[in-house]
């Protein structure tokens, strides 16, 4: 089975629906049954869309914000997903939201994953799960071919683990922690994206990541 794809006509309206049809998740959820937890990727492209999801009103303070994945690398670095997360997110109404940061500052994200899978396991399962998308059909921290992928990909992997594939060490969120979400977004702007996400349907999670995703999710796209 693959994904349902939303097509918008440009980016902006992209991000201002999806925006809308998060809150209205989380929103389900604070109403029906209490806490929620809201999973994000890093990356350029959802920065405009956490623009306008922070000036939702949403009881944000019984929502906890986490990215899917982090760049090893302090806060004050040009990679940091959550330094972009904090400018972009975590303001306004959302500034009241309570944010996981991967991040802990310990010398190596293997040595940080046991504690944050600990610190994670009670947010489980994710209430709305957006994912963003590499060229080469990665998601996450789940790069094809890197190293230890079999392991990130596995049914009975920890929540969060060291992930190897970027320019720096990386820590992840695995993928059955991310496929538990109750609902799941993948944002793609850009024709490349879109191609290598049809390539990337029906394929092996271990050769294109995206995949492992694709059954449960609604793709939004624009050019
Ligand atoms: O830390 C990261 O790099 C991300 O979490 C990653 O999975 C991202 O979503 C894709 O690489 C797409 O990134 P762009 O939106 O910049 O293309």
């Amino acid at each position: 089975m693959s994904a349902e794809i939303v097509t918008y006509p440009d980016r902006e309206l992209l991000s201002l629906s999806l925006a809308d049809r998060i809150a209205g998740q989380l929103r389900q959820q604070l109403e029906a049954v209490g806490p929620a937890s809201l999973c994000v990727p890093g990356g350029s492209t959802p920065a405009p869309m956490f623009k306008a999801l922070s000036g939702l009103p949403l009881d944000w303070a019984n929502i906890t914000v986490f990215l899917n994945d982090e760049r090893w690398v302090p806060a004050n670095n040009p990679r940091s997903n959550s330094a972009m997360l904090r400018e972009t997110l975590m303001n306004g109404p959302a500034a009241s939201a309570n944010y996981l940061d991967l991040y802990t500052g310990d010398p190596t994200p293997e040595g940080a994953a046991p504690a944050l899978s600990e610190r994670l396991r009670p947010l489980l399962p994710i209430t709305v799960l957006v994912l963003g998308m590499g060229d080469d059909m990665h998601t996450a921290s789940l790069f094809p071919g890197a190293d230890g992928l079999d392991k990130l990909l596995a049914h009975d992997a920890p929540p969060v683990m060291a992930a190897a594939g970027g320019a720096e060490p990386r820590i992840t969120l695995t993928a059955p922690a991310l496929q538990s979400a109750l609902n799941i977004h993948i944002m793609i702007v850009g024709a490349q994206k879109r191609a290598a996400l049809e390539a990337a349907t029906g394929a092996n999670p271990i050769d294109a990541p995206i995949s492992a995703f694709l059954r449960d999710a609604t793709v939004h796209y624009a050019d």
